[in-house]
Formats: structure tokens, C-alpha cells, sequence
């Protein structure tokens, strides 16, 4: 069996003495893509950041999470701080968290090239370029634009030529497409696709919406209250969900799905879906 580039048993997460996050399992095989589907409050976005120690003050993770080999539950930042780039990645549902709105967009990709990879100079110019030249942003204007100045969609690219800029085993990408609109969802989720392929990146993608979670993944683990209900191939449990809760997530799907295009049945292979 692959060695996991993520290991996650038995992850709590709490608040005091309420659990919102109950002992979760997964694994993300290097450049394996594994979608994490609930409703709104299900603990998808907790499971995400007790991944990489970024769970907000109050909140504690109990557990195991092995991210490249390395125990992050409990992990002080001296251990922390040297996997997040290099070896997971985070993109989040709203690109103005991750940018600075201060600081020109190409200066913004060019510190976490110079700190993780080490360049500088004509070598770091060229590395922003092509950074920014890979989520198709690669007019000059751009490397000089401030946050503000770009498009909603602009920025999500943006903050994903961040992320990647360490060149990370692994992508964490929470919601990163649903503060845009439907078009410009589509071509980020297709930037997105591609360059996880064409880096051989492991993916772990968090999503409400089942038909995007279906296009980007091939497996999935669906959460609800904070408890892992189903976990499977995401075809599989598309075709034939197991528990209730997964079930009622497939026939929405589904009712929107035919209520958008009147189409035939698109959830099964993602893109129809996800219109
Ligand atoms: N800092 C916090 N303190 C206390 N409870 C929290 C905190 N952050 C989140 N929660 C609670 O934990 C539960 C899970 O939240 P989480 O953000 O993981 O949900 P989610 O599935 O990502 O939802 P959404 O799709 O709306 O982002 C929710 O009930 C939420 O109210």
C-alpha cells in the first residue's frame, strides 16, 4: 500500500467539553484526491485546519494527524511552520484572508518563493511569471495590481499561486470556489484540477456541494455533526449511497442538477453536475 502523505486517526475536535469534531479517519495517498462533503457546520472546515495546527484559539484537537510522517496534533509551531508550504498547501473560500492588501500581488508570490525555494533576483522575477503565468494570470498588470484591483476569481488564482509557490505534497483547498460566481467557478475548479494533476499533488478538498466534490475527487467521507457517516469512492457512493444523510446529499444533488439543465444525470461524471 502507498504511504499515506496524510494519516488522520481518531480526530476530535473540541470546544470545552462539546465535541464538534468526532473521530475522524482518512488517509490521502500522495496525489490521491479525497473530497470531505457535509452540511453547512459539519466540521469539514475544523477537520481541514486541525490538519495543518491553524484550528482557532479555544478549540482542541485530540487525536492523530501524521502529515508527511510528521504528528501535527499537538505539534508547537517550531514543527508546524516547516510543513505548511512545502508540504500542504491551503487555499480558502474567501481569497482576501490569504493576500495582504497592502502589497502588490507579484511581491506577495514572491515571498514564499524566495523563502521556501531560495531564489532571488532575475531567478525570482521569473519564478513570480511563471507562478502567475500558471493560474493564467500572465498579463504584467497583474504582478503589479494591489488585491482590490482584481476580479473575485482573479484573486482566488491568486491565492492559489501562493499556495502552490512552496510547491506542496499536498493541497488543502476549503470552499475554494463557492464565494464565486458559477462561471468563474468553473475555470478556477478546471486551474485547480490541472495543476494538482500535472504536479502529481495530493488533494484534499472540502465542499458542501457534492457535484463539485464529485469532479475534483475519487474519494470521499462525508461528515455530519461532526461525525464521519460514509466514506468511499466517490462513484460508488454516488451510484449507491449507504446511509440516510449521504442519501438526502444525492437526491438534492440530483434535483438541482435537473432543475439547472434538465440534463442527463451529470452527477456521475462531475462537470454536467457541478452547472
Ligand atoms: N472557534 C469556534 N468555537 C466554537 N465552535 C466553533 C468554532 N468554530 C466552529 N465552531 C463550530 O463547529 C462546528 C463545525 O464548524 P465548521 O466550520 O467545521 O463547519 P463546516 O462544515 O466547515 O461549515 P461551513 O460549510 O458552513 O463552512 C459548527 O457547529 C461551528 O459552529
Amino acid at each position: 500500500m502507498t504511504e499515506s502523505l496524510l494519516s488522520v486517526r481518531g480526530l476530535t475536535v473540541r470546544a470545552g467539553d462539546a465535541a464538534l469534531v468526532s473521530g475522524i479517519d482518512l488517509d490521502v495517498a500522495p496525489g490521491g484526491r479525497v473530497g470531505l462533503i457535509g452540511e453547512s457546520g459539519s466540521g469539514k472546515s475544523l477537520t481541514s485546519l486541525a490538519v495543518t495546527g491553524l484550528l482557532p484559539g479555544g478549540l482542541r484537537a485530540s487525536g492523530s494527524v501524521r502529515l508527511a510522517g510528521v504528528e501535527t496534533v499537538g505539534a508547537d509551531e517550531s514543527t508546524l511552520r516547516p510543513l505548511r508550504g512545502p508540504v500542504a498547501g491551503v487555499v480558502f473560500q474567501e481569497p482576501l484572508t490569504a493576500l495582504d492588501p497592502l502589497m502588490r500581488v507579484g511581491r506577495q508570490i514572491a515571498e514564499p518563493v524566495r523563502r521556501h525555494l531560495g531564489l532571488r533576483g532575475s531567478a525570482l522575477d521569473d519564478a513570480v511569471s511563471a507562478a502567475l503565468a500558471e493560474v493564467r494570470l500572465d498579463e504584467p498588470r497583474f504582478a503589479r495590481a494591489f488585491p482590490h484591483e482584481l476580479s473575485g476569481g482573479q484573486r482566488q488564482r491568486v491565492a492559489i499561486a501562493i499556495a502552490l509557490a512552496a510547491r506542496p505534497r499536498l493541497l488543502i483547498a476549503d470552499e475554494p470556489t463557492t464565494a464565486l460566481d458559477v462561471t468563474v467557478q468553473f475555470e478556477v475548479l478546471d486551474l485547480l484540477d490541472r495543476l494538482v494533476a500535472e504536479r502529481g499533488m495530493g488533494l484534499l478538498f472540502v465542499s458542501h456541494d457534492l457535484a463539485v466534490v464529485s469532479r475534483m475527487t475519487d474519494r470521499v467521507l462525508v461528515l455530519q455533526r461532526g461525525v464521519a457517516v460514509e466514506q468511499g469512492d466517490v462513484r460508488e457512493i454516488l451510484r449507491a449511497p449507504q446511509h440516510a444523510y449521504t442519501r438526502q446529499l444525492v437526491a438534492h444533488a440530483r434535483e438541482l442538477d435537473a432543475a439547472l439543465d434538465g440534463a442527463s444525470g451529470g452527477l456521475a461524471n462531475g462537470s454536467e453536475g457541478a452547472q
